[in-house]
Protein backbone atom coordinates (compact mmCIF):
# COMPACT_ATOMS: atom_id res chain seq x y z
CA UNK A 1 0.00 0.00 0.00
CA UNK A 2 0.78 3.98 -0.81
CA UNK A 3 2.56 5.53 2.07
CA UNK A 4 -0.07 8.04 4.16
CA UNK A 5 0.47 11.38 2.63
CA UNK A 6 0.92 14.05 5.46
CA UNK A 7 -0.06 17.44 5.79
CA UNK A 8 -0.24 20.00 8.70
CA UNK A 9 -3.68 21.59 8.96
CA UNK A 10 -4.51 24.33 11.51
CA UNK A 11 -6.62 22.58 14.36
CA UNK A 12 -9.00 25.04 15.22
CA UNK A 13 -9.04 26.30 18.39
CA UNK A 14 -12.40 26.71 20.86
CA UNK A 15 -12.15 28.48 24.30
CA UNK A 16 -15.03 28.10 26.66
CA UNK A 17 -14.17 30.76 29.23
CA UNK A 18 -16.26 33.35 30.23
CA UNK A 19 -19.21 30.98 28.36
CA UNK A 20 -22.28 32.83 29.52
CA UNK A 21 -21.43 36.40 28.18
CA UNK A 22 -19.11 34.49 24.86
CA UNK A 23 -21.99 32.54 24.09
CA UNK A 24 -22.84 34.21 20.97
CA UNK A 25 -18.89 34.40 19.59
CA UNK A 26 -18.07 30.57 21.06
CA UNK A 27 -21.58 29.40 18.92
CA UNK A 28 -19.86 31.25 15.53
CA UNK A 29 -16.51 29.57 16.18
CA UNK A 30 -17.70 26.35 16.53
CA UNK A 31 -20.21 26.18 13.73
CA UNK A 32 -17.43 27.42 11.64
CA UNK A 33 -15.56 24.79 12.67
CA UNK A 34 -18.00 21.78 12.29
CA UNK A 35 -18.89 23.12 8.68
CA UNK A 36 -15.47 22.85 7.98
CA UNK A 37 -12.95 20.85 10.03
CA UNK A 38 -15.71 18.78 12.00
CA UNK A 39 -13.63 18.92 14.36
CA UNK A 40 -11.35 21.38 17.01
CA UNK A 41 -9.45 21.51 20.08
CA UNK A 42 -11.63 23.15 23.38
CA UNK A 43 -9.86 25.01 25.98
CA UNK A 44 -11.01 26.02 29.24
CA UNK A 45 -13.53 23.79 29.07
CA UNK A 46 -13.92 23.71 33.07
CA UNK A 47 -12.14 20.23 33.31
CA UNK A 48 -8.96 20.82 35.33
CA UNK A 49 -5.72 18.86 34.50
CA UNK A 50 -5.32 17.19 37.51
CA UNK A 51 -9.38 16.12 37.32
CA UNK A 52 -8.11 14.34 33.67
CA UNK A 53 -4.85 12.93 34.90
CA UNK A 54 -6.64 11.65 38.19
CA UNK A 55 -9.02 9.81 35.67
CA UNK A 56 -6.72 8.45 33.72
CA UNK A 57 -5.13 7.12 37.22
CA UNK A 58 -8.35 5.91 37.74
CA UNK A 59 -8.02 4.05 34.30
CA UNK A 60 -4.82 2.44 34.19
CA UNK A 61 -5.60 0.92 37.48
CA UNK A 62 -8.94 -0.56 35.96
CA UNK A 63 -6.45 -1.84 32.77
CA UNK A 64 -4.22 -3.40 35.54
CA UNK A 65 -6.16 -5.67 36.90
CA UNK A 66 -5.96 -9.35 35.45
CA UNK A 67 -7.69 -9.97 32.48
CA UNK A 68 -9.59 -12.73 34.16
CA UNK A 69 -11.12 -10.10 36.25
CA UNK A 70 -11.96 -7.73 33.62
CA UNK A 71 -13.48 -10.56 31.61
CA UNK A 72 -16.56 -10.76 34.02
CA UNK A 73 -18.06 -7.49 32.96
CA UNK A 74 -17.20 -8.29 29.04
CA UNK A 75 -18.19 -5.88 26.01
CA UNK A 76 -22.31 -6.42 25.60
CA UNK A 77 -24.70 -5.66 22.68
CA UNK A 78 -25.64 -2.78 24.48
CA UNK A 79 -22.12 -0.89 23.60
CA UNK A 80 -20.65 -1.22 27.59
CA UNK A 81 -17.83 -3.75 28.81
CA UNK A 82 -14.16 -4.41 28.27
CA UNK A 83 -12.92 -5.85 24.82
CA UNK A 84 -9.35 -6.69 24.39
CA UNK A 85 -7.77 -6.94 20.73
CA UNK A 86 -11.51 -7.29 19.67
CA UNK A 87 -12.76 -4.56 17.63
CA UNK A 88 -12.30 -4.86 14.15
CA UNK A 89 -12.67 -2.16 12.02
CA UNK A 90 -14.09 -2.23 8.48
CA UNK A 91 -11.29 0.17 6.91
CA UNK A 92 -8.23 -2.13 8.10
CA UNK A 93 -10.02 -6.01 8.58
CA UNK A 94 -8.18 -6.42 11.49
CA UNK A 95 -8.76 -6.38 15.29
CA UNK A 96 -7.18 -3.25 16.65
CA UNK A 97 -4.21 -3.58 19.27
CA UNK A 98 -5.99 -2.17 22.27
CA UNK A 99 -8.23 -2.98 25.08
CA UNK A 100 -11.28 -0.73 26.14
CA UNK A 101 -13.57 -0.91 28.52
CA UNK A 102 -16.95 1.21 28.18
CA UNK A 103 -19.34 2.57 30.86
CA UNK A 104 -22.72 4.53 30.81
CA UNK A 105 -25.22 6.21 32.54
CA UNK A 106 -28.29 4.58 32.24
CA UNK A 107 -29.89 0.33 32.36
CA UNK A 108 -27.55 -0.65 29.86
CA UNK A 109 -24.49 -0.92 32.30
CA UNK A 110 -26.65 -3.01 34.24
CA UNK A 111 -24.03 -6.00 35.35
CA UNK A 112 -21.28 -4.58 33.57
CA UNK A 113 -19.62 -2.96 36.44
CA UNK A 114 -17.01 -4.53 38.35
CA UNK A 115 -17.92 -5.16 42.18
CA UNK A 116 -16.91 -2.25 44.31
CA UNK A 117 -14.86 -4.31 46.77
CA UNK A 118 -12.63 -5.61 43.57
CA UNK A 119 -11.60 -1.90 42.98
CA UNK A 120 -12.97 0.58 45.39
CA UNK A 121 -13.66 4.00 44.29
CA UNK A 122 -13.66 3.13 40.61
CA UNK A 123 -17.26 3.55 40.09
CA UNK A 124 -17.71 6.72 41.94
CA UNK A 125 -14.77 8.40 40.38
CA UNK A 126 -16.14 7.38 37.06
CA UNK A 127 -19.39 9.41 37.39
CA UNK A 128 -17.84 12.38 38.70
CA UNK A 129 -15.67 12.46 35.45
CA UNK A 130 -18.57 11.52 33.24
CA UNK A 131 -21.11 14.01 34.46
CA UNK A 132 -17.93 16.57 33.98
CA UNK A 133 -17.69 16.01 30.38
CA UNK A 134 -21.55 15.78 30.40
CA UNK A 135 -21.54 19.45 31.37
CA UNK A 136 -18.85 20.34 28.32
CA UNK A 137 -21.07 18.38 25.94
CA UNK A 138 -23.85 20.47 27.14
CA UNK A 139 -22.55 23.87 26.18
CA UNK A 140 -21.32 22.64 22.75
CA UNK A 141 -25.22 21.15 22.77
CA UNK A 142 -26.70 24.48 23.45
CA UNK A 143 -24.33 26.24 20.74
CA UNK A 144 -25.47 23.72 17.82
CA UNK A 145 -28.49 24.06 18.62
CA UNK A 146 -28.49 27.50 18.05
CA UNK A 147 -26.76 27.50 14.95
CA UNK A 148 -29.24 24.91 13.66
CA UNK A 149 -31.97 27.25 14.87
CA UNK A 150 -33.28 24.28 17.60
CA UNK A 151 -34.26 25.56 21.31
CA UNK A 152 -31.25 26.07 23.29
CA UNK A 153 -32.20 22.81 25.13
CA UNK A 154 -33.24 20.94 22.58
CA UNK A 155 -30.07 18.62 22.05
CA UNK A 156 -29.48 18.31 26.03
CA UNK A 157 -32.63 17.06 25.96
CA UNK A 158 -32.32 14.16 23.95
CA UNK A 159 -29.27 13.37 25.54
CA UNK A 160 -30.57 13.59 29.36
CA UNK A 161 -27.66 11.64 31.20
CA UNK A 162 -30.38 10.89 33.86
CA UNK A 163 -33.45 8.69 31.84
CA UNK A 164 -32.24 4.83 32.03
CA UNK A 165 -32.54 5.53 28.20
CA UNK A 166 -29.44 7.26 28.09
CA UNK A 167 -26.76 5.65 26.00
CA UNK A 168 -23.70 8.11 25.98
CA UNK A 169 -20.57 5.90 26.65
CA UNK A 170 -17.22 6.80 28.15
CA UNK A 171 -14.54 4.59 27.06
CA UNK A 172 -11.52 4.00 28.65
CA UNK A 173 -8.78 2.78 26.03
CA UNK A 174 -5.17 1.19 26.52
CA UNK A 175 -3.02 0.49 23.84
CA UNK A 176 -0.24 -1.57 24.38
CA UNK A 177 3.37 -0.53 24.09
CA UNK A 178 5.25 -1.62 20.80
CA UNK A 179 8.38 -3.41 20.39
CA UNK A 180 9.75 -0.76 17.72
CA UNK A 181 12.51 -4.04 16.40
CA UNK A 182 9.21 -6.18 15.13
CA UNK A 183 8.06 -4.63 12.14
CA UNK A 184 4.45 -3.86 11.70
CA UNK A 185 2.28 -5.97 9.84
CA UNK A 186 0.37 -4.15 6.78
CA UNK A 187 -2.59 -2.57 7.73
CA UNK A 188 -1.87 -2.43 11.55
CA UNK A 189 -2.95 0.05 13.12
CA UNK A 190 -3.61 0.92 17.25
CA UNK A 191 -7.18 2.18 16.26
CA UNK A 192 -8.44 2.06 12.56
CA UNK A 193 -9.45 4.40 10.35
CA UNK A 194 -13.25 5.50 11.10
CA UNK A 195 -16.15 8.33 11.91
CA UNK A 196 -17.75 8.15 15.12
CA UNK A 197 -21.46 7.48 14.90
CA UNK A 198 -21.94 9.64 18.25
CA UNK A 199 -22.98 13.41 18.15
CA UNK A 200 -19.79 15.04 19.09
CA UNK A 201 -17.02 13.04 20.91
CA UNK A 202 -14.80 14.21 23.57
CA UNK A 203 -11.17 12.99 23.12
CA UNK A 204 -8.86 13.16 26.26
CA UNK A 205 -4.60 12.44 25.44
CA UNK A 206 -2.19 12.27 27.30
CA UNK A 207 0.46 14.57 26.56
CA UNK A 208 3.27 12.83 24.87
CA UNK A 209 1.60 9.71 24.20
CA UNK A 210 1.00 10.42 20.07
CA UNK A 211 -0.47 8.40 17.41
CA UNK A 212 -3.54 10.14 16.74
CA UNK A 213 -3.95 11.10 12.98
CA UNK A 214 -6.87 12.94 11.58
CA UNK A 215 -8.56 13.82 8.22
CA UNK A 216 -10.76 16.26 7.95
CA UNK A 217 -14.85 15.13 6.73
CA UNK A 218 -15.10 17.26 3.93
CA UNK A 219 -11.94 16.49 2.08
CA UNK A 220 -11.97 12.79 2.99
CA UNK A 221 -12.59 11.60 -0.70
CA UNK A 222 -11.55 7.93 -0.66
CA UNK A 223 -12.33 5.25 1.15
CA UNK A 224 -11.86 6.04 5.13
CA UNK A 225 -9.51 8.30 3.98
CA UNK A 226 -6.84 6.09 3.26
CA UNK A 227 -5.77 7.79 -0.08
CA UNK A 228 -6.06 11.58 1.55
CA UNK A 229 -3.88 13.55 2.76
CA UNK A 230 -3.54 13.39 7.27
CA UNK A 231 -2.74 15.73 9.81
CA UNK A 232 -1.03 14.22 13.43
CA UNK A 233 -2.56 15.36 16.18
CA UNK A 234 0.03 15.91 19.49
CA UNK A 235 -1.67 15.60 22.81
CA UNK A 236 -1.43 19.11 24.62
CA UNK A 237 -2.11 19.37 28.12
CA UNK A 238 -5.75 20.10 29.57
CA UNK A 239 -7.15 19.98 25.43
CA UNK A 240 -9.85 18.36 25.05
CA UNK A 241 -10.02 16.96 21.31
CA UNK A 242 -13.63 17.24 19.58
CA UNK A 243 -14.83 15.05 16.45
CA UNK A 244 -18.25 15.95 15.14
CA UNK A 245 -20.03 12.41 14.99
CA UNK A 246 -22.44 11.08 12.25
CA UNK A 247 -25.19 11.75 14.14
CA UNK A 248 -24.74 15.73 14.33
CA UNK A 249 -23.83 15.09 10.49
CA UNK A 250 -27.16 13.62 9.98
CA UNK A 251 -29.08 15.62 12.78
CA UNK A 252 -27.48 19.00 10.53
CA UNK A 253 -28.56 17.57 7.25
CA UNK A 254 -24.74 17.13 6.93
CA UNK A 255 -24.26 20.69 6.97
CA UNK A 256 -21.61 19.65 10.05
CA UNK A 257 -18.64 16.84 8.80
CA UNK A 258 -18.21 13.77 10.99
CA UNK A 259 -14.13 13.61 10.98
CA UNK A 260 -12.07 10.23 9.78
CA UNK A 261 -9.68 9.56 12.64
CA UNK A 262 -7.24 6.94 13.60
CA UNK A 263 -4.34 6.20 16.17
CA UNK A 264 -1.17 5.04 14.31
CA UNK A 265 0.76 1.94 15.79
CA UNK A 266 4.02 3.25 15.95
CA UNK A 267 6.56 1.76 13.38
CA UNK A 268 9.07 4.83 12.63
CA UNK A 269 11.89 4.49 14.99
CA UNK A 270 13.00 8.29 16.54
CA UNK A 271 9.80 9.79 15.05
CA UNK A 272 6.67 7.47 16.63
CA UNK A 273 6.12 7.08 20.16
CA UNK A 274 6.38 3.08 20.87
CA UNK A 275 5.14 3.34 24.25
CA UNK A 276 1.70 2.60 26.18
CA UNK A 277 -0.60 4.77 25.29
CA UNK A 278 -4.02 5.96 27.05
CA UNK A 279 -6.55 7.48 26.12
CA UNK A 280 -10.41 8.28 27.35
CA UNK A 281 -13.45 9.18 24.56
CA UNK A 282 -16.98 10.48 25.76
CA UNK A 283 -19.42 9.45 23.60
CA UNK A 284 -22.57 11.63 23.87
CA UNK A 285 -25.60 9.28 22.54
CA UNK A 286 -29.03 10.06 22.17
CA UNK A 287 -31.32 8.32 24.57
CA UNK A 288 -33.48 5.26 22.63
CA UNK A 289 -36.44 7.30 22.45
CA UNK A 290 -34.87 10.75 21.45
CA UNK A 291 -36.51 11.41 17.58
CA UNK A 292 -33.87 12.40 15.27
CA UNK A 293 -34.41 15.12 12.30
CA UNK A 294 -32.59 17.98 10.84
CA UNK A 295 -34.27 21.06 10.47
CA UNK A 296 -34.32 20.62 6.32
CA UNK A 297 -36.10 17.10 7.15
CA UNK A 298 -33.88 15.90 4.70
CA UNK A 299 -33.50 12.43 5.97
CA UNK A 300 -36.60 10.83 7.16
CA UNK A 301 -36.90 10.93 11.20
CA UNK A 302 -35.73 8.42 13.24
CA UNK A 303 -35.61 7.08 17.05
CA UNK A 304 -31.99 7.36 19.01
CA UNK A 305 -32.55 3.61 18.92
CA UNK A 306 -33.03 3.50 15.11
CA UNK A 307 -30.36 5.28 14.50
CA UNK A 308 -27.96 3.78 16.63
CA UNK A 309 -28.67 0.03 15.20
CA UNK A 310 -28.59 1.66 11.64
CA UNK A 311 -24.95 2.42 12.18
CA UNK A 312 -24.08 -0.90 13.93
CA UNK A 313 -25.91 -2.43 11.27
CA UNK A 314 -23.44 -0.63 8.43
CA UNK A 315 -20.41 -1.31 10.48
CA UNK A 316 -20.85 -5.06 9.86
CA UNK A 317 -21.83 -5.04 6.35
CA UNK A 318 -18.81 -3.16 5.50
CA UNK A 319 -16.46 -5.43 8.02
CA UNK A 320 -18.21 -8.60 6.11
CA UNK A 321 -17.28 -6.67 2.80
CA UNK A 322 -13.53 -5.67 3.36
CA UNK A 323 -13.28 -9.62 4.81
CA UNK A 324 -14.51 -11.10 1.57
CA UNK A 325 -12.00 -9.12 0.05
CA UNK A 326 -9.32 -9.70 1.72
CA UNK A 327 -9.92 -13.02 1.49
CA UNK A 328 -10.43 -12.67 -2.38
CA UNK A 329 -6.49 -11.07 -2.30
CA UNK A 330 -5.94 -13.81 -0.31
CA UNK A 331 -6.83 -16.61 -2.66
CA UNK A 332 -5.39 -14.89 -5.66
CA UNK A 333 -2.05 -15.10 -3.65
CA UNK A 334 -2.44 -18.69 -3.03
CA UNK A 335 -3.22 -18.86 -6.86
CA UNK A 336 -0.55 -17.13 -7.56
CA UNK A 337 1.82 -19.07 -5.79
CA UNK A 338 0.31 -22.14 -7.45
CA UNK A 339 1.04 -20.87 -10.88
CA UNK A 340 4.69 -19.93 -9.71
CA UNK A 341 5.03 -23.41 -8.35
CA UNK A 342 4.47 -25.32 -11.35
O1 LIG B 1 -7.59 6.63 21.31
C1 LIG B 1 -7.82 7.55 20.55
O2 LIG B 1 -7.14 8.54 20.55
C2 LIG B 1 -8.98 7.47 19.59
C3 LIG B 1 -10.06 6.52 20.01
C4 LIG B 1 -11.21 6.54 19.05
O3 LIG B 1 -11.19 7.20 18.06
C5 LIG B 1 -12.43 5.75 19.33
O4 LIG B 1 -12.41 4.92 20.25
O5 LIG B 1 -13.44 5.97 18.64
FE1 LIG C 1 -13.18 7.44 17.23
Amino acid sequence: MAPTKYTNRTIPKVSLHDFENRVEEITAQLIHAAETDGFFGLTNHGISVTEIENMFETSSSFFSLPDDTKATVPFSHLNAGWEKNAQIRPSTGQPDQKESYQMQFGANMNGSWLPEETLPGFKNNSFTFMKQCQEVSEKLMLCFARGLGFPDDYFVKAHDISRPESQTVLRLLHYFEVDDKVPVPEGYYRAGAHVDWDFITLLFQRPGQSGLEICPGREASTSFGLGDEWTKVEPEEGEIVCNIGDLLMSWSDDRFKSTFHRVKTPSVVGEDYFGTRYSMAFFNQPCTDAIIQGPLGKYEAVTGKQFTQAAMNRNFAALKAKKEALEVVANGAKDGAAVAAA
